[in-house]
């Protein structure tokens, strides 16, 4: 069975003392056994959480990553470097980068390889806009988002990757997609999973829903037989909230 995952992605925010105090704080909160729990901060946090962490089941990850291994990328990050460090997830896709810096499908491609190469798993993110959704082409446009970030990864690596579907109009908006909404666009990611290797693969990656999950929803979305978790910016900031976002994760 596919083990509930509960990423935070804290976007920009954080700085390396809040983040000190952040892990400090979780760690004195019990978490859930059964649920995976994984933080994905900025970079420079990342070496505290790596060690406040270290003798916890508490995952790090990253939020972004450069797909050349090193060389003349003035203010980029590698695979190899955040390997490194102990990370061990690496959001890949989001659609803030997507919107905001131009990442397009090919990029996210090449990250997704070099993270994998690296020995990391990647959060590959997918969505549709407000627009896409009511023209009826939601399922299409996140599909075809799925099938360019997996082009070229093998069925081997392909099983162990986490996918988050965030709608965009549900990020931050505190307008969350309904739990049977969720549900469906997650089963077709999975569908899109299975034509493009095989049910194997299919039944063992991790489809994330993201978007304004909050502790009151997140045990209705974790009912549902196609979402594994979620990806949570806001509600993820607070040591609480992230605590009780783990305990709804159960199932
Ligand atoms: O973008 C998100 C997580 O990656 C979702 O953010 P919110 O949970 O703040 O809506």
């Amino acid at each position: 069975m596919r083990t509930p995952l509960i990423a935070g992605n804290w976007k920009m925010n954080m700085t390396v003392s809040e983040a000190g105090a952040f892990a400090d704080e979780l760690l004195n909160n019990k978490l859930n056994q059964g649920v995976e729990a994984a933080v994905c901060a900025p970079f420079i946090d990342l070496p505290v959480l790596i060690e406040k962490f270290k003798d916890t089941d508490i995952k790090v990850g990253a939020q972004n990553v450069y797909y050349e291994q090193s060389g003349a990328f003035t203010g980029e990050i590698s695979a190899p470097m955040l390997k490194e460090l102990g990370v061990h997830y690496v959001i890949a896709g989001h659609s803030e980068r997507r919107e905001l810096f131009g990442e397009s499908d090919s990029d996210i491609n090449k990250k997704a390889h070099a993270v994998i190469e690296a020995g990391m798993v990647p959060i590959i993110c997918v969505g549709e806009t407000e627009a896409e959704r009511d023209n009826g082409e939601h399922t299409e446009k996140v599909a075809n988002q799925v099938k360019a970030a997996l082009q070229g990864v093998k069925a081997e690596a392909a099983g162990d990757l986490v996918i988050a579907y965030e709608p965009i109009w549900a990020i931050g908006t505190g307008k969350s997609a309904t739990s049977d909404d969720a549900n469906a666009m997650c089963k077709s990611i999975r569908t899109k999973v299975e034509k493009l290797y095989d049910k194997g693969v299919a039944d063992s990656v991790r489809i994330l829903y993201g978007g304004s999950v909050k502790p009151a929803t997140v045990e209705e979305l974790m009912s549902k037989s196609d979402v594994d978790g979620a990806l949570v910016g806001g509600a993820a900031l607070k040591t609480d909230d992230y605590t009780a976002l783990v305990a709804g994760a159960l199932r």
